[in-house]
């Protein structure tokens, strides 16, 4: 019997960040808000002659994740890795940061590492940069509700509320997170639109990710249309950053996302990634 681990993490739905450029990598990410999500990625660890990742989703299995591949080797174990989630990949529900420390918090316990909370979200920061995958998912998942990052990196302040209110969202389709990242015309315009402070609650949270959305120009027509029907129903919503897809809150927010596609019902976390069983 292969000694296995398992461990999940949740994900998280960015509203509005701005890169912070450090020395190095540990003090390079975002500052910023988004709120962390019941729904992520749970990962299942055995010992193996040689690193692989599988990836189910829905019924579909992909091979392959550059980010875990990277972070696996950079604290030195192979091992084969499963992961599964029910949200879309590369939809901006923070799954690779979910994905990285599933797998690496799995991956601490089933080979003894000894590596601490914050080791391990060190490791699965450093992959989410370098891979250009992320910049302040890490962080802001290592514990629940609505994060408001005030530096960057895994070890700067984090204010954190939770609202007891369901979060609907929908994705019209993935938006690479390093096609965004990548860009020095668009990090300006997100520079520039940033809100420059934390909400004080959950309207206001949405209140300030739309004005950053409205002034990043990173919302696509299709994107709009969902939000402009959110607008005339009085529901408060934004853009997934980054993906093409709405994120929404109130009694008529479920019945108004449907009209354009499938809609998820999440939670706001209350905690973050944690292990779930070790099979000797
Ligand atoms: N559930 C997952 N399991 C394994 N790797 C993942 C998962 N989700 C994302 N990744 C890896 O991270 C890469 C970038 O994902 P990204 O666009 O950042 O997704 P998201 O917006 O959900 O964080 C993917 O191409 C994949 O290699
Ligand atoms: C918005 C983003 C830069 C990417 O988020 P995702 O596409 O979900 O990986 C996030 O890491 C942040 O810093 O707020």
């Amino acid at each position: 019997m292969v000694r296995t681990a398992v461990a999940f993490s949740p994900g998280h739905i960015s509203g509005y960040f701005r890169r912070i450029e450090g020395r190095e990598i540990a003090t390079t990410g975002s500052i910023g808000a988004g709120v962390v999500i019941d729904e992520g990625v749970r990962s299942t660890v055995e010992e193996a002659g040689e690193t692989s990742v599988r990836v189910l989703r829905d019924g579909c299995v992909s091979t392959g994740s550059p980010p875990i591949e990277y972070a696996l080797d950079r604290i030195g174990v192979c091992a084969r890795v499963t992961t599964e989630c029910r949200l879309p990949i590369g939809a901006g529900f923070g799954l690779s940061a979910a994905a990285l420390l599933a797998t690496l918090t799995a991956a601490n316990s089933l080979f003894d590492l000894g590596l601490s909370a914050d080791g391990v979200a060190a490791a699965a920061h450093e992959a989410e940069v370098v891979q250009r995958t992320g910049l302040g998912d890490v962080a802001a998942s290592l514990g629940g509700g609505v994060a408001c990052r005030k530096g960057p990196g895994i070890t700067a302040e984090v204010a954190r509320f939770y609202p007891e209110e369901p979060i609907y969202a929908m994705s019209l389709g993935p938006l690479p997170t390093a096609s965004v990242l990548g860009s020095a015309e668009t990090m300006a315009s997100i520079s520039a639109a940033y809100p420059r402070r934390c909400p004080h609650n959950l309207i206001d949270f949405y209140r300030l990710s739309r004005s950053f959305a409205e002034r990043s120009r990173l919302i696509a027509p299709d994107v709009r249309r969902v939000l402009e029907a959110c607008d005339a129903a009085g529901v408060p919503a934004s853009m997934t950053m980054l993906g093409n897809g709405v994120f929404a809150s109130g009694a008529a927010a479920e019945g108004v996302l449907a009209r354009f596609g499938e809609v998820y019902k999440l939670a706001v976390a209350r905690r973050g990634p944690y292990l779930i069983e070790v099979i000797p």
